[in-house]
């Protein structure tokens, strides 16, 4: 095991990344450093193709760099880490199994002790308003109820790092903002170090301590937005925040310079 002197939870050091696929060679994401602090909240925006999800995919050891280093929790990523915990744009429930079911199958892959799994799935369902809706097949949830399913499979071990990309991209326009106002709470009640990926910059901004805007690819680091909103902050009243506009006004700023030069 190689540890490092800080206590990152995430590093990526000068990380690039190229595909070949047949005979096409894309570099998808080029010389991209970014240190994320324990319990920190930072957000991912760029162009589509810009190397988001491959950033979280080096992060979870999924995808290998092709040079420069990645380290979770202090150690170098070399494999699938399973200490993480992973939500995608789609809930991905399995039909035949109550919403709590769901949850409790990230404990049967990891063999967690049964009374432990079982009383952590019941804080969750709790802690995301899901009291009620234990029993449900996942046909009889609506869209945002299916995600905090797959938001409380993703946290019942207790993960130190949360990789969540682009997870409420298919939800409504009202109830993506309900989320976001229940995850920023959630990720308080937890202190959990979260990386998010979105397409919504107001979503990145009212989420995140930093908004990381890449280039268009290959994605580089365009700049790193620290965000400085109150820790309490509710949804309309952020909105109207002047910080909140400069911070909004300046990542389209980015985003439409790293478009136009695509
Ligand atoms: N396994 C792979 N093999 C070959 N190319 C890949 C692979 N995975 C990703 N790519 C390419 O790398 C680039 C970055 O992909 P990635 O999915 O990380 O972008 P993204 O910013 O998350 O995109 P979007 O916003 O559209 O979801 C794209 O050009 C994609 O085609």
């Amino acid at each position: 095991m190689i540890t490092t002197r800080t206590s990152h939870a995430v590093q990526l050091d000068a990380v690039s990344v190229r595909f070949r696929a047949r005979k096409l060679a894309v570099t998808a994401v080029e010389e991209v450093s970014l240190d994320v602090e324990p319990g920190e909240f930072v957000s991912i925006v760029g162009p589509s193709g810009c190397g988001k999800s491959t950033l979280l995919k080096l992060v979870a050891g999924l995808l290998s760099p092709s040079t420069g280093t990645v380290r979770l929790l202090g150690e170098q990523v070399r494999g699938p880490r399973h200490d993480i915990g992973y939500v995608f744009q789609r809930a991905a429930l399995l039909d035949w199994r109550s919403a709590r079911r769901n949850i409790l199958l990230q404990a049967e892959m990891r063999g967690m002790p049964t009374a432990e799994a079982r009383q952590r799935a019941d804080e969750l369902i709790e802690l995301t308003g899901l009291s009620g809706f234990a029993d449900a097949l996942p046909h009889e949830l609506s869209g945002g109820m299916q995600q905090r399913v797959a938001l409380c499979r993703a946290l019942l071990h207790r993960p130190r790092v949360l990789l969540m990309d682009e997870p409420f991209g298919a939800l409504d326009a009202l109830t993506r903002e309900q989320m976001n106002v229940e995850l920023h709470r959630i990720w308080r009640e937890t202190g959990t170090t979260v990386l998010l990926v979105t397409h919504s910059i107001a979503e990145s901004a009212y989420l995140a301590n930093r908004v990381v805007v890449l280039t268009a690819r290959p994605g580089r680091v365009a700049e790193i937005i620290p965000v400085g909103l109150p820790e309490r902050r509710g949804y309309a009243e952020t909105m109207g925040l002047p910080g909140f506009a400069a911070v909004t006004g300046r990542i389209r700023e980015l985003l439409g310079a790293a478009t136009a030069a695509e």
